[in-house]
Formats: C-alpha cells, structure tokens, sequence
C-alpha cells in the first residue's frame, strides 16, 4: 500500500491550538489540493483524536467526485479511522453513509460500542491488543483494495506511522503564523525519536496561499 501523510502546520510546526480547536491555517488553492489529494486516493484517514477535535467529513467536492466516477471509481474515497477503544461518536460525520467508513479498533474497544458504530453502518476491523496495530489494519485495508491511503492527522497517528516505517510520502503546507504552546499537538508526537530518525528526501517547494507546500518521500 502507498501511504501519503498530508497535513497543514503554523510556522512553529503546530497543528492546531493547546485547545485542539481546528484552526483554519491553509487557503482555499491548499484546500483544492487537498482535494485532488484525496481524489487520487482510495481512503482518507485520521485518528480518533482529529475525529473527537474537529468531527471531520473528510469527502471530495462534487466536480471531483464526478471524475472518479467517471474513472470507474466510487464516488468517495472511502474513510478509516484509528480509534483503539471506538471512542468515534455514533452522530460523527464520518458516519453519515456518503462513503463507506472503516474504524480500525483494538480487543480493548467495548463491545457495546463497536455495537453501536456497527449500527451506524462502520466496518469495525479489529488489530491489536490494546492499541491499532497499524500493519495489520492496514494489511486487511489492502485485503479491500485500499492501495493508496491518504492521512491527515493527527500528531498522534502521524508519530506512530513514522515509527511504524508505514508512510512513503508526506506533504505539509506551512502556513504564515504562530500557534505557540508546548501542548498544541505538532506534525508527529507521539514519544519522539531519540535515535533512528526518519530520512526525508525533499522532492519540490511551492509557493501556494499565502504558504509553502513542501513535499518529501521517506
Ligand atoms: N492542521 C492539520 O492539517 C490537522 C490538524 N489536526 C489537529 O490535530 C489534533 C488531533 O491530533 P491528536 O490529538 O494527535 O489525535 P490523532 O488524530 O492523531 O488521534 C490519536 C488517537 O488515535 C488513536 N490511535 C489508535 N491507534 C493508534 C496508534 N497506533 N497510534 C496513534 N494513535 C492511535 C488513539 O486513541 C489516539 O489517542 C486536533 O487538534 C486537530 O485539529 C488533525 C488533522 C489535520
Ligand atoms: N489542509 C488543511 N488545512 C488546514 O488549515 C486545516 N485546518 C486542515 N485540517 C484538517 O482538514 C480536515 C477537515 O476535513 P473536512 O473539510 O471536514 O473534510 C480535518 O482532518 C482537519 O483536521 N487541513
């Protein structure tokens, strides 16, 4: 499977706020690529975190959807969720049967909460004790013909695909301000690196928005 990370970070490298509030820090040319980004891909992913924080739809517009069903591809890429313990609301909108959702949970979830989401009509995979095994989910996403996946955030998830060596490819948009504070989430948290760090090789820079877009392959 090929895995792009995308995500738009402030100039000091913060995602959003120390109240995890979404913070719009791209422009709307940053928003249509994000968009061709999705078209491209087979999944859209994020973490439980971004999902509680910012109750994505994570969709294509109407022109693009068009233009995947034209390829012969369903209208929506469909959407995945790490979410170890089902914490995913049952009236997110992931949930609202636009496109079909995958929430990769662990043994750990509450039966009666994969119940519910399962009524809600998610594809509930189970990988990992405690946690999502992130190679396994994305071994059986592959099994579904997800072959290229798209992740948006958050710092969380980002981390652990980095230290999982899942990820090919990561594009992030810089915006032009400061967030600040030590408990914004930032592009990768997680535990960090101490050693073994990741080696990015940069492919391009563009100006876009009032921004960069950079782009590197792992
Ligand atoms: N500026 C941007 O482009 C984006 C910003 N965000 C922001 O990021 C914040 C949310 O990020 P985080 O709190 O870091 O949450 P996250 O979205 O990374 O989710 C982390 C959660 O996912 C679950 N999870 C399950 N298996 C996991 C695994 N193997 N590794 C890691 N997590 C796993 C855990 O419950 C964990 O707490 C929000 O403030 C949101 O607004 C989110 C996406 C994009
Ligand atoms: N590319 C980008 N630029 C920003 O400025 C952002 N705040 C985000 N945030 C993420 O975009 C997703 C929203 O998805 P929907 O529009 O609801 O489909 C979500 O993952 C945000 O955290 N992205």
């Amino acid at each position: 499977m090929d895995v792009v990370v995308n995500a738009a970070t402030s100039a000091d490298g913060k995602l959003s706020n120390r109240r995890r509030e979404q913070i719009a820090i791209s422009g709307p040319d940053d928003f249509d690529r994000v968009d061709d980004l999705r078209a491209e891909s087979d999944a859209v992913m994020v973490g439980v975190g971004t999902v509680l924080a910012d109750d994505p739809h994570l969709t294509v517009d109407e022109s693009t959807s068009a233009v995947r069903t034209e390829r012969g591809e369903p209208p929506q890429p469909a959407r995945v969720v790490a979410d170890s313990r089902a914490r995913t609301p049952p009236d997110a909108r992931i949930l609202d049967g636009v496109a079909r959702t995958y929430l990769l949970v662990s043994e750990a979830a509450p039966t009666e909460r994969v119940e519910r989401l399962e009524a809600q009509d998610a594809r509930v995979i189970t990988v990992g004790d405690d946690r999502v095994d992130l190679e396994d989910g994305f071994e059986t996403l592959a099994t579904e013909g997800i072959d290229r996946l798209l992740v948006e955030g958050g710092g969380e998830l980002i981390f652990s695909l980095f230290e999982a060596d899942l990820v090919d490819e990561l594009s992030v948009f810089v915006g032009p301000t400061i967030i600040g504070g030590r408990e914004a989430p930032t592009l990768a948290d997680g535990d960090g690196f101490v050693e073994g760090f990741p080696e990015l090789s940069l492919e391009s820079v563009e100006r876009l928005d009032r921004g960069v877009v950079l782009r590197w392959r792992v």
